[in-house]
Formats: structure tokens, C-alpha cells, sequence
């Protein structure tokens, strides 16, 4: 009999469910026991992928979603399934006391009404919505460790958060007048396959999407609101890559009088200098995704423009790692009071 404690994971066909499968293959603490798909089911992971051949994951059979099953296999369950789909089974699993990690955005959103408004759908368990928390472990261990339901973030806030929380929270930087520009790879829109992912669509050449109305935009704006103490908007736009990893975000704001580049730097190390994954580069460096690719880490780069007086900060994840599975898996170590880095001691493959 394993002493792993047993997890289960809804949506291991999509992107982000072959990511955590990827990472759950040499977790020292969690065995995957459930893995689901509608489409798949009957068959096993290593017949799903065969790059985890030779791993015990392997032999984990693909079953149809099935909340009484999970419930009574696994001590916690990631849905790495569509929003919409999310909420139903995270409340019915939460329910049956098991805890969640939710990779969808059901639950970030702490008000239905919002949500309603940019998801063009009604929540139908807004009564989980006071208790469920935003799991960014750099900034929410302490009510990770204690929740039964996780949001995990997006992957676009997850750049954009980190690269703009220290400025904000120590009001060096105005709360107006903020833009996030950012890039994304195309695994951010999901396996599902659709005329815009096609090679041919993507593949040299370069697009921005959904301007001003990114569903990204709220998450961003509760999340840096909470941090600066007070409601703020953002321009939040959105560019789609050729590449199948990685986010870059480039982010601009107004700097407040008196504000200089030692005070945002000395800002950015404080606030991360306890926290690993987020490396703040040397004045004058600016990172890459490939840096970071299949890893944790969130790179920032900080410059000052003294001309225009504004911060330009730079930061980069690698979106189903970071900005999904990687950190649902760490908000997962967190509620099953695993080391915080297990499974996730990971260096990036570059070229
Ligand atoms: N891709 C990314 O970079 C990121 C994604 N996310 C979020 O994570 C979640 C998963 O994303 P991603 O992996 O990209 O999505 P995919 O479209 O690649 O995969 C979705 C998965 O969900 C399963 N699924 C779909 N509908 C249902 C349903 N009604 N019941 C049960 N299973 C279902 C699918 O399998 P089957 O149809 O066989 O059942 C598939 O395995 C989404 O909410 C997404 O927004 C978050 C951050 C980043
Ligand atoms: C490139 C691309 O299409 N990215 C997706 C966002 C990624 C995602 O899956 O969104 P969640 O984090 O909210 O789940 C998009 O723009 O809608």
C-alpha cells in the first residue's frame, strides 16, 4: 500500500491536465489514483502519453468524471476542466469534504455579479465564493494552507500580479492609469481545437485579441486592488504567440513624485526575498521566457523611464506551469501540508 495521499485530477486530456500529470509522475508525496476524461476513458495514461512511459504513472487508468468516485478515492482533486464546467463538481466534491484545486476561474472572482458580467454566465454556487481563496503563494500561503476550496489563478493575472504588487503596495507607483500588455503562447487557449489555434493561424505571425475586454480584466483589477488598498482599473491587453509555452508581460505606470529606481528596486527584492520562485533580475537585465520554461519561476525585470516618469516592469512565466498546473500543484503541497516545493524543484529547458 503507497503512503502517498491520493489525488485525483478532472480533464487530464486538456493542456494543463497532461502538465499536471507531467509533474504529479515524480511528486515524492501525491499518487495520482483518479485520472478523467469523457473522450479517453478505458484507456491508461501511458497509452494517452507515452513520454510518461516507464513512470508508475503510467498505469493510471483513464475513468469518466465521476464525484462519488473521486470523493471516496481522493484526499483532494484538481479540476483542470473549462470555467462553466468547474463550479458544479468542485461544490458537489467540497460537499463530500474532499478539498479542490480549481484550475478554471469559477471561483476568483469573489463577486457573481462580476463574474456574470465578464463570463456571459450566472454562478450557480455563489454561496462557495466567500471561502474560497486566491491560491498565489507568494502573497496567500497562510489561507492556502487551511482551505478546502483553491482558486488557482489564471496564468495572465499570474504575470501581471506579481510584476506589479510591489510598486502598488507600496505607493510608489499611481493607481491610475495602468497597462498590462501581454503575449501569451498557444497552449494559453486550451487544447480544444479551434480555426484560430491552427499552425497555419498562428504560426509566423503575430495578433492582438480581445482589446479592453480581456476576462482576465477583473481578476487582475480585484487582486491589485486588495494589494494597493484601494478599487483601481487597468488596460489589459492581450497578444497570442507563435510559441506553445510562455508569458510576457510588459506592464507600464505613472511613478509617484519623488520616486526613484533604488526605491522600486529595494520594493521588488523586499517584497520577494523569501520567495524563490520570483527572481528579480540586475538593473539593466530584462528576461525571456525561455527562461522559465516548464518551471515555477516568474522573472521580473524593473526599468525607469526618467524621461516619461513612468515604471516599465517585464515579467515572465511559462503559463502552464506557473500560470496553471505548477501552481495548482503548489496551493495542493500547501493544503496537504506537503513541502511547498515538491514536485516542482524544476529548472528550465533552454534552447
Ligand atoms: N491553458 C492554459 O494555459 C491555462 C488554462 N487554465 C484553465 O484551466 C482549465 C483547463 O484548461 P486547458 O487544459 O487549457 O483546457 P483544455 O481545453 O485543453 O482541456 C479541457 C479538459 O477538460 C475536460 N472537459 C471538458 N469539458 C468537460 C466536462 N463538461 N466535464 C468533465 N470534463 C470536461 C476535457 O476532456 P474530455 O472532453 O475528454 O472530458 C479536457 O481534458 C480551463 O478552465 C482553463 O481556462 C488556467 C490557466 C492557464
Ligand atoms: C492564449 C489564450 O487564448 N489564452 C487564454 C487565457 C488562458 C486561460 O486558459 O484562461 P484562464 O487562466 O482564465 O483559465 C485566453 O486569452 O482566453
Amino acid at each position: 500500500m503507497s503512503h502517498r495521499i491520493p489525488v485525483g485530477l478532472v480533464g487530464v486530456t486538456g493542456y494543463t491536465g497532461m502538465e499536471l500529470a507531467r509533474l504529479l509522475a515524480r511528486h515524492p508525496g501525491l499518487e495520482l489514483v483518479r485520472a478523467t476524461s469523457r473522450s479517453e476513458a478505458g484507456k491508461t495514461l501511458g497509452d494517452l502519453y507515452p513520454g510518461l512511459g516507464g513512470f508508475p504513472i503510467a498505469d493510471c487508468p483513464v475513468s469518466q468524471p465521476d464525484v462519488d468516485d473521486l470523493a471516496e478515492a481522493c484526499a483532494l482533486v484538481f479540476l483542470a476542466v473549462p470555467h462553466g464546467t468547474a463550479m458544479d463538481m468542485a461544490a458537489a466534491l467540497v460537499a463530500k469534504g474532499v478539498k479542490v484545486v480549481d484550475l478554471s476561474a469559477d471561483f476568483r472572482i469573489n463577486s457573481a455579479e462580476t463574474y456574470a458580467q465578464w463570463y456571459g454566465l450566472e454562478h450557480r454556487h455563489p454561496e462557495l465564493l466567500p471561502d474560497a481563496v486566491f491560491g498565489l503563494p507568494e502573497f496567500n500561503a497562510k489561507d492556502i494552507v487551511g482551505a478546502q476550496l483553491v482558486a488557482n489563478p489564471g496564468c495572465y493575472p499570474t504575470s501581471a500580479i506579481l510584476g506589479l504588487a510591489p510598486a502598488l503596495r507600496e505607493s510608489l507607483v499611481l493607481t491610475q492609469g495602468i497597462v498590462i500588455d501581454s503575449k501569451s503562447g498557444t497552449t494559453g487557449s486550451g487544447r480544444k481545437p479551434s480555426v484560430g489555434a491552427l499552425y497555419c493561424e498562428v504560426a509566423d505571425s503575430f495578433r492582438a485579441y480581445n482589446l479592453g475586454r480581456h476576462r482576465h480584466t477583473p481578476e487582475i483589477e480585484q487582486e491589485l486592488g486588495r494589494v494597493a488598498g484601494t478599487e483601481l482599473t487597468v488596460s489589459f491587453n492581450t497578444h497570442l504567440l507563435p510559441i506553445n509555452r510562455g508569458i510576457l508581460s510588459t506592464s507600464y505606470c505613472q511613478l509617484a513624485d519623488g520616486v526613484g529606481a533604488e526605491d522600486v528596486r529595494r520594493a521588488y527584492t523586499d517584497a520577494y526575498a523569501n520567495c524563490p520562485w520570483v527572481r528579480v533580475l540586475p538593473e539593466g537585465k530584462l528576461p525571456e521566457v525561455r527562461h522559465v520554461r516548464g518551471t515555477m519561476f516568474c522573472d521580473i525585470g524593473l526599468v525607469v523611464d526618467p524621461r516619461t516618469g513612468r515604471l516599465i516592469v517585464v515579467s515572465v512565466i511559462d503559463n502552464l506551469c506557473r500560470g496553471a498546473s505548477g501552481q495548482a500543484l503548489a496551493n495542493a503541497n500547501l493544503m496537504l501540508e506537503q513541502p511547498l516545493d515538491a514536485g516542482l524543484d524544476l529548472a528550465p529547458l533552454v534552447p
